[in-house]
C-alpha cells in the first residue's frame, strides 16, 4: 500500500483527519481537487462571516446620528464588499498555515479528483494510489432544484459573483444558509422574500427561536412565507429581472426580483467519487455511518457533511479526528453530537446547545423551562438590543441543564458559554453561582440559572 491512510477532501473534516492520523504515526495523504479549506473557508462560513459583519456594519452607521455622530446616508459598494470577502478568506488561509502544518507532520498533498478503482484503490487524475484506510471528507454542494428556469437562479456560493447588489431577492430555503443570506440582503437594503416548503424557517432550532427570528424578518419587511406548497418556476425577462413563482399559503403568488438564491438543501459530493467500485453504500444523497464513522466498508470512513449526520464544521472537527483515530488504531471511538453548540448570523443572531424545549418534553413531559428576554438584562438595555432572550432547560429537578436556545445579539457566544458549562458537568445550582461580568450579554446566563433554581416557569418571560 502506498499509503495508511488516504484522505479525500481537505475541508474542517480532511484536515483534521490527515493531521490527527499523521500524528499517530500513519503515513498519510490528502486528495484536494481546489483550495485547500474546503466550503467553510472558500466559500461559506468565512465569506457569510464578512457579509454578517457588514450587515451589521449598515446597521450601525444607520443608527450613528442617535449617539450623536453625524454622518450621510449610507451606500454599498458591492465591489469593494466582494473584494474585502475574498481578502478575509485569503488572510483565514494564511493563518490556517496548512501547507506548513503538513510539511511539518509529512502529510502528502495530492492535487486532483479522486474516484475509487477498487475498495483499497483510488485514481487521482489517472494516476493510481493505494491505502489501507480512506476518510472521505468530500463535504456537500448546495441542491439545484429541478424547476423550470433554475438555471437563472444562483447558489449561495455563488452570491458573490453577482454583478451587482440586486434590489430585491427571493431567496429558495430558509434553513441555516437562506436564514443568514435574508438578514444580509435585507440589512444592504434589498427587498427579500424568504420561502420555504417547512411550517417554519430554522426547522432544526427550537421553536421559540425560530418565532422570533421570523418575527424580526417580518418586522423589517422581509417578506417570510412557510409551509408553502413548491416554487414553480422561474422566468427571466427581457430586461433581465426574474419572476419567480410559488404556491403559497394564499394561494398561487409571484414576485418580481433582481436575484433568485437556491438554499434548498445540501447533498453529500458523492458523484464522480466511484464508489461502487468500492462497494460503499448511499441513501438520501449522503454515506450513512455506523457510531464508528465507517461505511458499509469497514475500512472507508466517512467524516463531515458527505455522512449526512451534521453539518457543521465543529461537528466535522471532531468527526475528521475521530475517523483518523479509528482508521489508525481501530474503530473504538464516538463523536459527543449532542453537545455541539451551533447558532446563525442573523439579526438578531440566534443559537442552541443540547435539546430543544419540544425534544426534552418528549423524554419527560415535567422538564423544567425558564426564559429571560433580554430585555430584563441591564447589557442588551445599554446597547439598545432588547430584542431576543435565553431559554434553559433542565430536568424536573431543575439540576442538569438538557439544552438552551438564545436569540439576540452575540446570541452565538452566550450559547457557547452555557455549552462550556454543560460539557464541565456543571449543574443548574452551581451556574447560578458563577459570577459574570457586568455588564455583559453572558450575564443573562446567570440570571437564567438563578431563575430555575428558584422554580420560575416559562410563564414568566
Ligand atoms: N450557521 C450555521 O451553522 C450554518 C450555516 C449554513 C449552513 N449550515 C449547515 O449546512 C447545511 C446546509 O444548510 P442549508 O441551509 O443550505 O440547507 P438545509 O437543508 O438546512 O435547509 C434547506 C431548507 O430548504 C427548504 N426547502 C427544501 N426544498 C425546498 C423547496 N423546493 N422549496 C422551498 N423550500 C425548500 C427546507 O425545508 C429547509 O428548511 C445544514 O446542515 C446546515 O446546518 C450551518
Amino acid at each position: 500500500m502506498d499509503f495508511d491512510v488516504l484522505v479525500i477532501g481537505a475541508g474542517p473534516a480532511g484536515m483534521a483527519a490527515a493531521t490527527r492520523a499523521a500524528e499517530l504515526g500513519a503515513r498519510t495523504a490528502v486528495v484536494e481537487r481546489a483550495r485547500l479549506g474546503g466550503t467553510c473557508v472558500n466559500s461559506g462560513c468565512v465569506p457569510t462571516r464578512v457579509l454578517a459583519k457588514t450587515a451589521r456594519l449598515y446597521r450601525e452607521v444607520r443608527t450613528a446620528r442617535d449617539y450623536g455622530i453625524v454622518v450621510h446616508e449610507p451606500a454599498v459598494d458591492w465591489q469593494q464588499l466582494i473584494r474585502r470577502v475574498r481578502t478575509t478568506v485569503d488572510r483565514v488561509l494564511d493563518a490556517k498555515g496548512y501547507g506548513e502544518a503538513m510539511q511539518q507532520l509529512d502529510i502528502t498533498l495530492l492535487k486532483g479528483e479522486a474516484s475509487f478503482t477498487s475498495p483499497h484503490e483510488v485514481s487521482i487524475d489517472g494516476r493510481p494510489v493505494s491505502a489501507a484506510s480512506v476518510i472521505l471528507c468530500v463535504g456537500g454542494s448546495a441542491r439545484r432544484l429541478p424547476i423550470p428556469g433554475t438555471e437563472h437562479a444562483v447558489l449561495p456560493s455563488d452570491v458573490l459573483d453577482l454583478p451587482e447588489l440586486p434590489d430585491s431577492v427571493a431567496i429558495i430555503g430558509g434553513g441555516h444558509t437562506g436564514a443568514q443570506l435574508a438578514t444580509i440582503f435585507d440589512a444592504l437594503g434589498s427587498r427579500v422574500t424568504l420561502l420555504d416548503l417547512a411550517p417554519r424557517i430554522l426547522t432544526t432550532e427550537d421553536h421559540d427561536v425560530s418565532t422570533a427570528v421570523t418575527d424580526g424578518f417580518r418586522s423589517r419587511g422581509v417578506t417570510v412565507d412557510v409551509g408553502i406548497g413548491g416554487v414553480d418556476g422561474i422566468k427571466k425577462h427581457d430586461d433581465g429581472a426574474l419572476e419567480i413563482r410559488w404556491q403559497g399559503t394564499g394561494g398561487a403568488q409571484s414576485a418580481r426580483v433582481g436575484a433568485v438564491i437556491m438554499a434548498a438543501g445540501w447533498p453529500a459530493n458523492i458523484s464522480g467519487l466511484g464508489l461502487e467500485a468500492a462497494g460503499v453504500a448511499t441513501a438520501r444523497g449522503a454515506i450513512p455511518v455506523d457510531n464508528y464513522l465507517r461505511s458499509n466498508v469497514p475500512h472507508v470512513f466517512v467524516a463531515g457533511d458527505a455522512n449526512g449526520t451534521s453539518m457543521l464544521v465543529q461537528a466535522a472537527v471532531f468527526e475528521g479526528e475521530t475517523a483518523a483515530e479509528n482508521a489508525v488504531l481501530g474503530a473504538h471511538r464516538t463523536t459527543p453530537h449532542h453537545l455541539l453548540p451551533e447558532g446563525g448570523f442573523t439579526d438578531p443572531d440566534y443559537a442552541g446547545v443540547g435539546l430543544t424545549e419540544a425534544m426534552a418534553r418528549e423524554r419527560d413531559a415535567q422538564c423544567a423551562v425558564v426564559v429571560v428576554p433580554y430585555g430584563s438584562v441591564e447589557r442588551p438595555i445599554i446597547d439598545d438590543r432588547e430584542q431576543g432572550f435565553l431559554k434553559l432547560v433542565t430536568d424536573r429537578h431543575r439540576e442538569l441543564i438538557l439544552g438552551a436556545h438564545a436569540v439576540g445579539e452575540n446570541a452565538v457566544e452566550v450559547i457557547q458559554a452555557v455549552a462550556s458549562a454543560m460539557a464541565a458537568g456543571t449543574d443548574v445550582a452551581t451556574l447560578a453561582r458563577v459570577k459574570f461580568a457586568y455588564p455583559t450579554y453572558s450575564s443573562i446566563i446567570g440570571h437564567a440559572a438563578r431563575k430555575a433554581v428558584r422554580g420560575a416557569g416559562k410563564d414568566s418571560w
